[in-house]
């Protein structure tokens, strides 16, 4: 018997019965999980007590406590690459310890965290200045794990923004760093070069074109560049004074790594003491993480509805819909985070996963998928488990009343996919329209909604630093009790390499330097076509 079969027993039992019908007056609060003022509400899954401690089952059996307890430890448990894992350290507290090959890595932590905080202050007020005077842009280019994070939270903490206006750049696409470009004053932009390796083409290619476009206008543009990565050999190489170039280790993933120097945009944006708070909100999850029970521990539970929807029930696919707006980009964000984390076919011992992987992470904004791909949510013949975000209150008191609506329209849609809409209720509105026999059939079989469609609710006081960095790290430890009950190393991303190494060795058939020899044949054509 395999950790499996219970719980997919329980889904065969129970998989025709409706949600609804589990409610009773106590079934709301059972179901739903808080810490420290955020709510998790997952009672509207067809998740049970008998199947919630099946999960609990499978997450002890699997091992989630004992592999937690050796990643915050600062066991080397990322073992296809022989790191540590450690971005929980990046927003430990003054009072944490933690050894990596017997050394306390926190001391170095909290020196270029205070580093970046001193160079954030500078820019911010002017102490530190462009050719032009006092920086009024600031430009990361990076990509992937170096781009998302800071681009997502800048845009979600654009109330608490009040240095400058700070842009991100991340295709290789010309069309992405010329528009950015376009209209800012290279005499007062700050370049923030953001890449672990330094060596990511996309990074490397906007790098150099962005220091091209500063030499038209200054005489120094290295003298207006910063470098955030861990290889600071090639930063030296690239002429990035060390005093600007603010480093982290190996064991930081980049798709983990906002938390620290990567995090530099934002701190100019928002000011060292928000990014504070920033890493206050991914401490107290982090606390909560560690110390509640697993039942009433919420990134457990959000991972093992996650598990249930898509190992057990099937679902291949889930959507995160953020109801707020300044959310936009976390969509995006969690597709790397998810995705290039446990998009695995095989377990850490090498063999055959004995499921599916994790699942396709996608969304947009609520209520703008409303008007777009809502229509398949509700009628298609796929069930999506839907992920709704919520604030109790904005940021615009005077515009209170959008607000209502926005949460509204969150709980409507939940309840509509709880609910939906049956035949004869379908039948009962066109009748009063005055609609009658085989006409009336027709439309209404158009009209019904099935309902019975599972969604959660994660819901928060209002959208701040200290949120936004307990959102985050509640979905960063989602991502890992996932990872630890599939048997996967969330932490490598062997799948970027192959296209990666492709990319390079077609770029000079692009240019007609070498010929399509050994490609297939539909590469070829397109290379034919393409080269004009
Ligand atoms: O920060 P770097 O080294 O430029 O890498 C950028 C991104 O590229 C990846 O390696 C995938 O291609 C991501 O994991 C990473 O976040």
């Amino acid at each position: 018997m395999s950790k499996w079969s219970d719980l997919q027993r329980l889904h065969e039992v129970k998989k025709g019965r409706h949600i609804l019908d589990l409610f009773d007056e106590s079934r709301a609060g059972e179901f739903s999980v808080t810490a420290d003022g955020m709510l998790f509400d997952y009672s509207k899954t067809n998740i049970d007590g008998e199947t919630r401690a099946a999960l609990l089952r499978l997450a002890e059996v699997s091992g989630v406590a004992e592999k937690r307890a050796a990643m915050f430890s600062g066991a080397k448990i990322n073992d296809t690459e022989g790191r540590a894992v450690l971005h929980v350290a990046l927003r430990a507290g003054e009072e944490a310890r933690i050894e990596v090959d017997g050394k306390d890595v926190l001391p170095e932590v909290r020196r270029i965290r205070a580093a970046c905080a001193a160079f954030a202050r500078d820019v911010r007020s002017g102490a530190f200045r462009g050719a032009g005077g006092r920086i009024t842009d600031v430009v990361n280019i990076g990509i992937g794990g170096s781009d998302l994070g800071p681009a997502m939270a800048c845009l979600a903490l654009a109330p608490y923004a009040d240095g400058p206006r700070c842009h991100f750049v991340s295709n290789v696409d010309g069309a992405h760093i010329h528009d950015v470009l376009q209209g800012l004053d290279p005499t007062t932009t700050l370049v923030i070069v953001a890449s672990k390796t330094f060596t990511t083409i996309e990074t490397m290619t906007n790098a150099d074109t962005a220091k091209r476009w500063m030499a038209a206008k200054v005489a120094n543009p290295a003298a207006q560049f910063a470098a955030v990565s861990t290889a600071g050999d090639r930063t030296a190489a690239y002429g990035i004074d060390p005093a600007r170039v603010f480093g982290f280790e190996d064991w930081v993933g980049g798709r983990y790594s906002m938390w620290g120097p990567i995090g530099l945009s934002l701190m100019i944006a928002i000011g060292p003491e928000a990014f504070d708070q920033f890493l206050a909100g991914g401490r107290a999850m982090d606390r909560h993480f560690l110390t509640a029970p697993f039942a009433a521990n919420m990134p457990v539970m959000l991972a093992l509805v996650g598990v249930w929807h898509n190992q057990i029930c099937g679902h291949a696919t889930r959507a995160v819909l953020p109801y707020d707006q300044r959310l936009a980009r976390l969509p995006a964000y969690l597709q790397q985070l998810e995705m290039e984390s446990n998009g695995k076919r095989v377990a850490i011992d090498g063999s055959d996963l004995e499921t599916h992987s994790g699942p396709v992470v996608w969304g947009e904004p609520g209520t703008n998928g409303q008007h777009a791909f809502y229509q398949l949510i509700h009628q298609g013949t796929r069930v999506v488990p839907c992920e709704f975000l919520v604030a109790r209150k904005g940021h615009e008191p005077d515009l209170a009343h959008q607000h209502l609506l926005l949460v509204a329209n969150c709980l409507a849609q939940a309840e509509a996919l709880l609910r939906g809409r049956s035949l004869q209720e379908a039948r009962a509105i066109l009748a009063k329209k005055g609609l009658t026999g085989a006409e009336l059939e027709r439309q209404a079989r158009h009209r019904v909604f099935p309902g019975n469609r599972p969604s959660t609710v994660l819901a928060y006081e209002q959208l701040t630093p200290f949120t936004l960095g307990q959102i985050i790290a509640l979905y960063e430890h989602r991502v890992f009790v996932e990872g630890v009950i599939l048997g996967i190393n969330s932490f490598d991303q062997w799948g970027v390499e192959l296209g990666k190494e492709l990319a390079l060795a077609l770029q000079p058939v692009l240019e007609g330097r070498a010929d399509t020899g050994g490609k297939d044949g539909s590469t070829a054509a397109l290379v034919a076509f393409l080269r004009g």
